[in-house]
């Protein structure tokens, strides 16, 4: 009989972090239920770093998801424990935290703002003073060895930032400020060169040891001393389990079965060891015989050392123990853990001034939002200055004045809705992550957003509105001045909610940019402008009034028009001869320019209403029932 590995127990006491059992996992495809995970079981400790190893598509990232509460849909069937009771979701959720495969962090923050951030939002201050989250953040820092790139952004495609191995060492930094139970990493080592990947590994087993912290970690194809890193190994093979215990005595275990070390690297043999061979039916048969071996050889050695002669001192006995334990169908557990949005651990006010912070930090930084259309409000004043120069009260004026007015709806739209849009939906990745981890409620990321966007749209449109007011010789008048302003700072709250509304209609951006610009056009075509408010159709006639451009251009007609006396020159047979008249022949004579801002404040309210809707609804976790 072959001698068990030794327990990675010793390090966390009598209770392992995590432990399951007869893990059977199915999902539906077309060809019906397929069974991914095959009866797997095992156990966890604190302070260990613990592999998840195999062949591309051996169950490596099933396993790691459906241990972590991830799974999205399927039927699993077995036993899980968390510090040796069943799941609870949300103090499993609070304590767990994930590292995704990709690095979906904001790329114009740095490297300190990240994880400041991170720890502001999921540590309680209840339980955290400031300075203490503080600590915690300059300790990841130095333990992660990100000191020296402190200032640097994240970066991404657009910008370059920090580099790969840095930015993973990020993620895993803003992971630990949490201050987790168990930490999960979905391929740490994807995508980054060989000293980068075990830097990181390397990191992690520090954090593991000397936080006496729980790592699970899946890893595709580690070096020989990556390897060497880890304390224990779980090796798959088709959703089976091929091998559980000390990294040190996978060699020497699978020796004994007559799988002596071929090659200098242990994992590019085990993966070996472990893979079906599809080049010929022959090649395929001899594989799959030698894995179903593999397997069979591993469960006969759980269940000897299970039997209580066998036992002592052995890890697999505490494997097997769990193993022992009788499964359920535990669907519902998975679908309350990939379900549950976990309550937030601040109050709805200091989360959002944090995301407030924070977002306002984003968008001074994008310099092309705010250049540009500062650059474009300029450039259109002086533009409009010329056109509608000191207009006087003649007939010709009449024309000028409604396309001055009319001017200034579409610029408190188009300009702003398109790069909101943009800025809001490069964000949603990362809101789907921050969100599943209960960072913050989606109301303080939605009061938050918005309002770091305000600033940056207020006062440059207010800059171009006053000067072409003023060139052009509106009616020189406060009330009405600010009567206009009034009206128009109305629409571009509008606007901003509609960008919002938008962003979240579609996961495609190229669809969201196609479909935003057609309901402008719909808003302009109904505004009054381009079509008599009362000559359109009765069918039609009502989408004028769920037309913020109706309502902001109606108002401000009014009041421009409103007391203007006009001028009739000799030989012009027709004229207005007031500007009631005007109002009368365009059919705006009838809604008060107060009704007409009322109105549209609450459109504008509407499409904050419905884009909070589309938020939660685009980011709500579901799940998919067998
Ligand atoms: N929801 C699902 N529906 C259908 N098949 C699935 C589903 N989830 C996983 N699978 C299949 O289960 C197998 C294991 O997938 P998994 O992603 O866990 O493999 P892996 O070991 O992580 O592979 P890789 O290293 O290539 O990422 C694969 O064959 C995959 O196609």
């Amino acid at each position: 009989m072959m001698a068990c590995p030794s327990s990675g127990k010793e390090a966390g006491g009598d209770t392992p972090v995590l432990s399951w059992s007869g893990l059977d996992y199915d999902v539906k495809t077309r060809d019906g239920v397929r069974r991914i995970l095959h009866g797997i079981s095992g156990s966890v400790w604190a302070g260990e770093l613990v592999a998840i190893m195999g062949s591309s598509g051996a169950g490596k990232t099933t396993l790691l998801n459906v241990l972590s509460g991830r799974v999205q849909g399927g039927r699993l069937h077995g036993d899980i424990r968390f510090m040796g009771a069943r799941r609870d979701p949300h103090s499993f959720k609070r304590m767990l935290a994930f590292v995704e495969q990709d690095d979906m962090m904001y790329p114009s923050l740095t490297v300190e703002e990240t994880l400041r951030a991170s720890a502001q939002l999921r540590l309680p201050d209840a339980k955290y003073s400031r300075a203490e989250k503080e600590a915690r953040v300059e300790e990841a820092m130095r333990q992660l060895r990100l000191s020296h790139v402190r200032d640097t952004a994240i970066g991404g495609h657009a910008a370059r930032g920090v580099s790969g191995g840095e930015r993973k060492r990020v993620s895993i930094g803003a992971a630990l400020v949490t201050d987790p139970a168990l930490l999960v990493l979905d391929e740490p080592s994807s995508g980054l060169d060989s000293s980068s990947a075990e830097m990181v590994v390397a990191l992690t087993r520090q954090m593991a040891h000397r936080r006496n912290l729980c790592t699970l970690m899946t890893i595709h194809q580690p070096s020989a001393e990556m390897v060497a890193l880890f304390d224990k190994l779980i090796l798959l093979a088709q959703g089976k389990l091929v091998y559980m215990g000390p990294a040190a005595q996978a060699l020497p275990y699978f020796e004994g079965l007559g799988h002596p070390l071929v090659g200098p690297n242990p994992a590019s043999f085990f993966i070996d060891l472990t893979t079906i061979d599809f080049t010929s039916s022959e090649a395929t048969h001899k594989s799959e015989a030698r894995v179903q071996a593999l397997v069979d050889s591993f469960a006969t050695l759980r269940q000897d050392a299970a039997q209580p002669e066998h036992s002592a001192g052995s890890s697999i006995a505490a494997d097997s123990g769990a193993a022992n334990r009788a499964g359920s169908d535990i669907t519902r557990e998975a679908a309350d853990l990939a379900l549950l949005e976990p309550t937030a651990p601040n109050s709805w006010l200091c989360e959002m001034l944090v995301l407030l912070r924070r977002d306002w930090t984003m968008t001074t930084r994008n310099r092309a939002f705010i250049s540009g259309l500062t650059a474009l409000y300029m450039a259109m004043m002086v533009f409009a200055s010329f056109v509608f120069f000191q207009l006087k009260r003649d007939q010709q004026s009449v024309q000028n004045r409604i396309g001055a007015l009319f001017m200034l709806v579409l610029l408190a739209a188009y300009p702003v809705t398109m790069p909101i849009i943009t800025v809001v939906m490069a964000g949603r990745p990362v809101l789907r992550r921050e969100r599943s981890g209960g960072m913050y409620r989606m109301s303080a990321y939605f009061a938050a957003r918005a309002l770091s966007f305000y600033p940056i749209v207020f006062v440059p449109y207010v800059a171009m509105f006053s000067g072409i007011y003023f060139v052009s010789h509106m009616q020189y008048d406060a009330a009405r001045f600010f009567v206009a302003l009034g009206a128009l700072s109305v629409l571009l709250f509008s606007s901003v909610g509609f960008a919002f509304a938008m962003a979240f209609i579609s996961d495609r951006i190229e669809v969201v940019l196609s479909v935003a610009p057609v309901i402008l056009a719909i808003f302009m075509l109904f505004s009054g402008n381009i079509s008599n408010a009362r000559a359109i159709t009765p069918v039609l006639r009502w989408i004028r009034f769920v037309c913020t451009f109706f309502y902001s251009y109606a108002a401000l007609v009014q009041n421009e028009f409103d007391g203007l006396v006009l001028l009739c020159g000799p030989g012009e047979a027709a004229c207005y001869a007031t500007g009631r008249d005007v109002l009368a022949a365009l059919g705006f004579d009838r809604l008060p320019v107060r009704v007409c801002v009322a109105a549209n404040l609450a459109l504008g309210a509407g499409f904050y209403v419905i884009a909070y809707g589309l938020l939660r609804w685009a980011a709500k976790p579901r799940y998919l029932w067998l």
